[in-house]
């Protein structure tokens, strides 16, 4: 299997990247983000729990996300791999992930970080809640969400660099260039199953 996690800000293009990523390579994409917007649509239990978390621009409980992931992980045994996005965003979170991809008797391939100004990113989701509908694409929002990234999210990179898992890509230019990076680092995996 290939399991990339696709890593960065708010902001910084993992699901722009993730829709191109998913079309050339067929992983299977999952967005915890989109996951629980779904949950908050339908209504569900789960979703009423996350909303308050996540209109405030705060982390859903780590024990809500991960069992997301696990039920996930179980629908699709059948997969060639999987791309996360938004998920692991603690390092709770990563040991978890680790050990249920263990359990499967896979592990993270790789992780790739996209790197984006705070500028850019703040710029690129006030401009996105223009459209999007995201009660927490707005500037105050977008300031918490980040702060969070820098507190809580940030040390799962530096779980994975411990594993020499991390490659860092420049997440500014246009949404080909940034694809055309990740996908040069992606494709390897791929050739070296053709290989064995
Ligand atoms: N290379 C780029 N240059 C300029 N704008 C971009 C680029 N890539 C994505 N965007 C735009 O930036 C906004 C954020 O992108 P996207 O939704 O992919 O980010 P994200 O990392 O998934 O954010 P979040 O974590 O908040 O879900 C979108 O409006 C998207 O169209
Ligand atoms: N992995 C996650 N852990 C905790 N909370 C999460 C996680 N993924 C998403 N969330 C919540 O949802 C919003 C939006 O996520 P996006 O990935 O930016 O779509 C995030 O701020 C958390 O509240
Ligand atoms: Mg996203």
């Amino acid at each position: 299997m290939v399991n990339i996690i696709l890593f960065g800000p708010p902001g910084s293009g993992k699901g722009t990247q993730s829709d191109k990523i998913v079309a050339r390579f067929g992983l299977v994409h999952l967005s915890t983000g989109n996951l629980l917007r779904q949950e908050i649509a339908d209504k569900t239990p789960l979703g009423l729990e996350a909303q308050s978390f996540m209109d405030k621009g705060q982390l859903v409980p780590d024990e809500v996300v991960i069992g997301m992931i696990d039920t996930c992980l179980e629908k699709n045994s059948e997969a060639k791999g999987f791309l996360f996005d938004g998920f692991p965003r603690t390092v709770a979170q990563a040991e978890a992930l680790d050990k249920l991809l263990s359990l499967r008797k896979t592990a993270i391939s790789k992780v790739l970080a996209l790197d984006v100004s705070e500028t850019e990113l703040v710029r690129r989701i006030v401009e996105r809640g223009k459209i999007s509908g995201r009660p927490d694409d707005n500037e105050e929002t977008v300031m918490k969400r980040l702060q969070v990234y820098r507190n809580e999210t940030e040390p799962v990179a530096a779980h994975y660099a411990q594993l020499q898992k991390v490659e860092h890509i420049p997440g500014e230019g246009s949404e080909a260039e940034i694809f055309e990076a990740l996908s040069g680092r992606i494709a390897p995996f791929f050739l070296a199953k053709v290989e064995e």
